[in-house]
């Protein structure tokens, strides 16, 4: 049977990126994604911006929601102390296990957990799991109608702090409006529009970070 996309774009990482190296890794897969096969990764555009908002953060905690490849989960662990630790949910197996072989292959597998199963029922979970407080760095991209829920998800089950940064990539393309009109309208949130494209390509998109205020 044909290979799908994700095995396809991991294919192009085993042969072109040199183990152990995460820029090579993140280079193989934005040229694949250029030059092959089009692919969801928040891409090297809105990577630089994320890459940023990394950097000023500084975190010890982070969660993403939404592994795909793993691109994006490179990416941010990458920039982040050796002692601090990424957890992202995937709720695809097949997405999960290409992101695994991705994230070993840039050799930052010891810094990372990738969870599987659906965000709504592992977000309760994680204080009890990883025994920690709050996350001081989430990213949201996964369904782009799950953000809003889980944004409100993380605040009630107390995952995040003042000060705790929030970045979603597609606020534009696909779209996340309920989720925006929340974080800009709501005075528990800082938040600030990135203006940008869709990975890849001309079409408009952007990232919206957000400051959690504190209860
Ligand atoms: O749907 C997206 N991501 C979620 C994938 C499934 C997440 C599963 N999951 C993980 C955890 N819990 C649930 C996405 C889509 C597009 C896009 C844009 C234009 C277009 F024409 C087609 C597609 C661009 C992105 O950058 C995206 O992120
Ligand atoms: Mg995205």
């Amino acid at each position: 049977t044909r290979t799908t996309r994700p095995q396809r774009l991991l294919q192009a990482v085993s042969i072109n990126a040199v183990r152990g190296d995460p820029d090579s890794v993140i280079k193989a897969i934005d040229h694949f994604c250029k030059h092959t096969e089009w692919a969801m990764n928040v891409g090297d555009e809105k990577g630089a911006i994320l890459d940023l908002v990394v950097m000023e953060t500084c975190p010890s905690t982070v969660l993403e929601l939404g592994t795909y490849c793993g691109y994006s989960t490179v990416r941010i662990t990458r920039l982040l102390p050796p002692a601090t630790k990424l957890i992202t949910v995937e709720m695809n197996p097949e997405y999960a296990h290409v992101a695994r072989q991705v994230i070993q292959h840039a050799g930052l597998q010891d810094k990372v957990c990738v969870l599987e199963g659906e965000s709504a029922d592992l977000i309760p979970k994680m204080a009890n799991m990883f025994g920690i407080q709050a996350f001081d760095f989430v990213f949201l991209d996964h369904w782009k109608d799950h953000y809003l829920p889980d944004i409100r998800l993380l605040e009630d089950c107390g995952l995040l702090a003042q000060g705790s940064v929030v970045l979603a990539d597609n606020v534009v393309c696909p779209g996340a409006p309920d989720y925006l009109n929340y974080v800009r309208y709501n005075l528990k949130y800082s938040s600030r529009f990135y203006q940008a494209h869709l990975e890849y390509t001309r079409v408009l998109d952007g990232l919206e970070r957000s400051e959690y205020q504190g209860d």
